[in-house]
């Protein structure tokens, strides 16, 4: 788990052009629900491709303290042997869930109309977060929850002893509450119904269909209207797990902004709920291409090609795509840097809840690497200095965040002077090959401030 062990400095030089292929790891998401998901079916479920993130493997040591059989095979391939819905047992020990909000926000779900009393911790960083947006949908169908001020972990949660169907509107375009509401919903008797306004990441819906659970999902004036029916013998599944969009995004962005570079990075899952990077990028003038579109285990795949692009320009990011590339604003905002004029990010103000304050820490780091930004409570706006001209020459605090720990990595590639990060350990969270697979591209990033 990222935040307990000693910090790594790292700094990432300016480099020559970066060429080759980029194997990314498997989706955090989809494997984060592979995990729960099998763990609650009945028989075993085969994975393939599964991100061996600390983030994904702390789902995997809090699945075995429910009690389900959690193997791993080697080369990515895990099996789960699965306790089936409502046959989660009593952990005798506090779930830890490390630097995942995702991991926690779904187990709490997942355990929350099951009758057992589960105590759930995490880093600094995951204990700073707030839970209320999950333990308040929760209440409803039952489950009490205890934590600390503001609904901070460490929590104790006592599971629903007799849970009734919910129907409840998300407030907060957020996937991990629809995902903790559908999983909590899976052992209540009847009909649990989830109304997202705005369209979130639907791995958990596309996932329970494929387990076999009756879900339904329809577009109406007040939203995404989910329903699913409660108290199904899940079936286990074979699941390939594409590579992640969002550490997709790393190679990418570095590509565009390294003069002469020419990368690709394969079967990247482009569902359109987390393609709005690549879509924003190309609107900026990038030269990112699909080639060999597919559908792969339900979900559309595509190779991305990216190469340098000379003319980048700042856009206003339409705010109803935020969802679809709300990890994405940090590196954004780095090709931002070397655009003309400005790129402008609304409608963002979930950026300030995650593994850090996310408009906070890369305004502070861009701003030390020369470059001007403005914000407010759910905005940002980047003022591009174009390719040559960003200064760098900073260290930056990475606060306990991979994606701004990588982030700053990706910009030091494309700016005058190195840039460091105070402590990159936390890229191990989601991105544990990140340092070599950018060094196999040629990138020079090492471990030192320096
Ligand atoms: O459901 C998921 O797998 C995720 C949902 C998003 O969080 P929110 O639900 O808080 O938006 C995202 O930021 C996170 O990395 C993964
Ligand atoms: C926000 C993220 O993850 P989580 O919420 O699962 O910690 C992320 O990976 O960028």
């Amino acid at each position: 788990m990222s935040g307990h062990g000693t910090p790594i400095p790292m700094t990432s030089r300016p480099c020559g052009p970066l060429q080759g292929t980029a194997r990314v790891p498997g989706d955090k998401s989809i494997s984060h629900r592979a995990l729960i998901l099998g763990a609650l079916a009945v028989g075993r479920t085969e994975i393939t491709g599964l991100l061996e993130g600390e983030d994904v493997l702390d789902t995997a040591k809090a699945m075995r303290a429910f009690g389900a059989t959690v193997t791993n095979h080697g080369d990515g391939a895990w099996s789960v042997q699965g306790v089936g819905v409502g046959g989660f047992g009593e952990p005798d020990q506090v779930i830890d869930c490390g630097n995942s909000g995702t991991g926690v926000r779904l187990i709490m779900g997942a355990m929350a109309t099951t009758p057992i009393t589960v105590t759930f911790t995490g880093d600094a960083s995951l204990n700073g977060r707030p839970m209320g947006r999950v333990t308040d949908p929760l209440a409803l169908f039952g489950t009490q929850a205890v934590g600390r001020e503001g609904g901070r972990l460490p929590m104790t949660l006592v599971g629903a002893v007799d849970p009734v169907p919910v129907r409840y509107v998300v407030p907060v375009p957020s996937a991990q509450v629809k995902s903790a509401v559908l999983l909590a919903g899976l052992n209540a008797p009847g009909e649990t119904i989830v109304i997202e306004k705005e369209a979130t990441r639907d791995h958990t819906e596309r996932m329970l269909a494929g387990f076999g659970a009756n879900v339904d999902v329809v577009e109406t004036d007040e939203g995404r209207v989910i329903t699913l029916q409660g108290q199904p013998e899940l079936q286990p599944q074979t699941i390939a797990v594409p590579r992640d969009p969002s550490s997709a995004a790393f190679p990418v962005c570095a590509a565009l902004i390294v003069p002469g570079s020419d990368v690709l990075v394969p079967n990247i899952g482009l569902n359109p709920t987390r393609a709005g990077l690549f879509t924003t990028l190309r609107e900026m003038g990038a030269d990112l291409e699909y080639e060999n579109m597919r559908e792969e285990g339900g979900e559309p795949v595509a190779d991305l090609r990216a190469r340098y692009s000379p003319d980048l320009k700042g856009i206003a990011v339409p705010p109803e795509r935020a969802a679809s590339m709300i990890d994405e604003y940090p590196v954004l905002s780095v090709v931002a840097a070397f655009a003309e004029g400005v790129t402008d990010m609304q409608g963002v103000k979930e950026l300030r809840v995650k593994e850090s304050d996310r408009i906070d820490a890369m305004a502070k780091g861009l701003r030390a690497a020369g470059l001007t930004v403005d914000e407010g409570p759910d905005w940002w706006k980047v003022t591009g200095l174009g390719h040559g001209n960003v200064p760098g020459g900073a260290t930056v605090e990475s606060q306990l965040d991979h994606r701004i720990a990588m982030s700053f990595m990706i910009l030091g590639m494309a700016t005058q002077k190195p840039v460091s990060v105070d402590d990159g350990s936390p890229i191990a969270t989601s991105f544990p090959i990140f340092e070599t697979l950018m060094a196999d591209l040629g990138a020079q990033i090492v471990r030192s401030n320096t």
